[in-house]
C-alpha cells in the first residue's frame, strides 16, 4: 500500500492507496480518531448494493448508521442534502461523530458539504470508489450543483483521511473509467509533461490497463493534485489550474441536464477547446489533432453535440466561479506542464465555438 501526504493550511491528511485500503480504516479511527461517538455512511445505492456488506464487514466497535442516497449526480441536489441532513439529525450525530463517504465523486462531494456543514462543521473521511475519485477525494472540494450551474453551493473542508481501496475499481462500467482518466490525463496536461508522455505511450485502451500501470498513474494523479492544493488550498491563485478544461466542461453539463455527459466526458471536450484557445492566445506548439485521435481511440467524444447551443454555453460559462464581473477566465496552456489564466471575451469564445 502507498500513502501519500496531503499538507494543506487547514489540515495535513494521509491518502492510503491500494488494494484492501479499507482493511486499515478501522485500526485508523480507533488510533488516530479517538473520541468518535458514532458514524454515518453516506453511500449512494448502486455502491451499496455492490459493496455496502462487504464495507461494513471491515468495521467494528461503532455505532453505524447508514445514509443511501441515489447514484450520480441526482446525489448532488439540494433535496438530496436536505434528507441527508434530516437523517443525521434523526441519528443524533453530534459533534464528534464522523461521515464515512462510501462512493464516487458525486458522493465525495455531497457527504464532505454535509460534513462541512452539519453542526457547522464534523469530521469526515473519504472513501473513494471511482477512478475519478482519485481527484475528487483529494483537495476539500466540497459541493452540491444548482441547475444554473456545477458546485454552485459548496465550502472547503478537508477530510480527515482517504482510504483508497483499489479493489472497488473493478466493477466499473468502461464509461466511468474513461470519465475518469480525463482527470488523470488533465493533471499530465497541467503540470508534468514527462507523466503525460507516459500516459501516451502506455494508455491505448482502458480495458487492459494492469493493475500496476493503474496504481501508479492514481498516485502521480494524487500528488499533482496534493502540490496544487499544498500551495493554495481555497484556489486564490494556481489551484485554479485543475480546473483546466473545466470552464467549458461545467458548462456542458449543466446545458446537459446534469449526468448526460459524464463530469470527465465534458471536461475531456473542455479541454480540447482550451488547447484550441491555448494555440490562439499563447501560441501553444502541440498537435491537437494527434491528441483527438488519441482520445477517440479511448472512447471520447472530442467537440460537443450539435444540438447545443453556443449562446447558452457562454451564458453558463460566464457564471463559472472564476469569471469575474461577467468575464470567461480559461486555464489555458502556454507549454504542456505550464498553465496560465486567461480572460476570454466573448466574442473569441463564439468564433472558436463555431469552429470547434
Ligand atoms: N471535489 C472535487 O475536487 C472534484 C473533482 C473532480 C470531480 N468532482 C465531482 O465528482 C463527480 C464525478 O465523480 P464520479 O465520476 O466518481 O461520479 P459518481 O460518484 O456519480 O459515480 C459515477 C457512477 O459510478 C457508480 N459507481 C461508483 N463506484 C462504482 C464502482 N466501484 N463500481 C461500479 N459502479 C460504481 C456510481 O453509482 C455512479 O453511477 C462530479 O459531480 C464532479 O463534479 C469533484
Ligand atoms: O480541486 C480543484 O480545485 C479542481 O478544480 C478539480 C476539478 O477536477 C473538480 O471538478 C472541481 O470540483 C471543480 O471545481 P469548481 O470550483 O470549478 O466547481
Ligand atoms: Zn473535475
Amino acid at each position: 500500500m502507498q500513502t501519500v501526504k496531503i499538507s494543506t493550511s487547514s489540515k495535513d491528511y494521509p491518502v492510503f492507496i491500494g488494494s484492501g485500503a479499507i482493511h486499515q480504516l478501522n485500526k485508523f479511527l480507533l488510533t488516530d480518531m479517538p473520541g468518535i461517538t458514532n458514524i454515518s455512511i453516506i453511500v449512494d445505492t448502486a455502491v451499496a448494493d455492490l459493496y455496502l456488506e462487504h464495507f461494513q464487514s471491515a468495521l467494528s466497535g461503532f455505532e453505524l448508521s447508514v445514509c443511501k442516497v441515489p447514484s450520480g449526480e441526482q446525489a448532488k441536489t439540494f433535496d438530496v442534502y436536505y434528507e441527508v441532513m434530516s437523517f443525521l439529525l434523526a441519528e443524533k450525530l453530534d459533534r464528534k461523530s464522523l461521515i464515512l463517504a462510501l462512493g464516487g465523486g458525486a458522493i465525495g462531494d455531497l457527504a464532505g458539504f454535509v460534513a462541512a456543514t452539519y453542526m457547522r462543521g464534523i469530521r469526515f473521511i473519504q472513501v473513494p470508489t471511482t477512478i475519478l475519485a482519485h481527484d475528487s477525494a483529494v483537495g476539500g472540494k466540497v459541493a452540491i450543483n444548482h441547475p444554473k450551474g456545477k458546485n454552485m453551493i459548496g465550502a472547503f473542508h478537508q477530510p480527515e483521511a482517504v482510504f483508497y481501496d483499489l479493489e472497488f475499481l473493478a466493477s466499473l462500467p468502461l464509461k466511468e473509467k474513461r470519465s475518469g482518466f480525463a482527470e488523470v490525463i488533465k493533471h499530465g496536461l497541467i503540470h508534468d509533461i514527462l507523466f503525460y508522455a507516459h500516459l501516451r505511450d502506455r494508455l491505448h485502451s482502458l480495458t487492459d490497463l494492469s493493475t500496476a500501470d493503474l496504481e501508479a498513474f492514481l498516485q502521480r494523479g494524487i500528488e499533482i493534485k496534493g502540490e496544487f492544493v499544498s500551495v493554495d488550498e481555497t484556489e486564490q491563485g494556481i489551484r485554479a489550474y485543475l480546473n483546466f478544461g473545466h470552464t467549458l466542461g461545467h458548462a456542458i453539463e449543466a446545458e446537459m441536464g446534469y449526468g448526460g455527459w459524464t463530469h470527465g466526458e465534458s471536461v475531456a471536450v473542455g479541454m480540447i477547446f482550451a488547447l484550441y484557445l491555448s494555440q490562439r492566445k499563447l501560441d501553444l506548439s502541440f498537435n491537437i489533432d494527434d491528441f483527438k485521435k488519441w482520445l477517440t481511440l479511448l472512447g471520447y467524444e472530442t467537440t460537443i453535440p450539435k444540438n447545443v447551443d453556443h449562446k447558452n454555453l457562454l451564458e453558463r460559462m460566464k457564471q463559472d466561479k472564476k469569471s469575474i464581473g461577467q468575464k470567461v477566465n480559461f486555464i489555458l496552456l502556454k507549454e504542456i506542464g505550464n498553465p496560465e489564466i486567461h480572460e476570454v471575451s466573448d466574442e473569441e469564445i463564439l468564433e472558436e465555438l463555431a469552429r470547434f
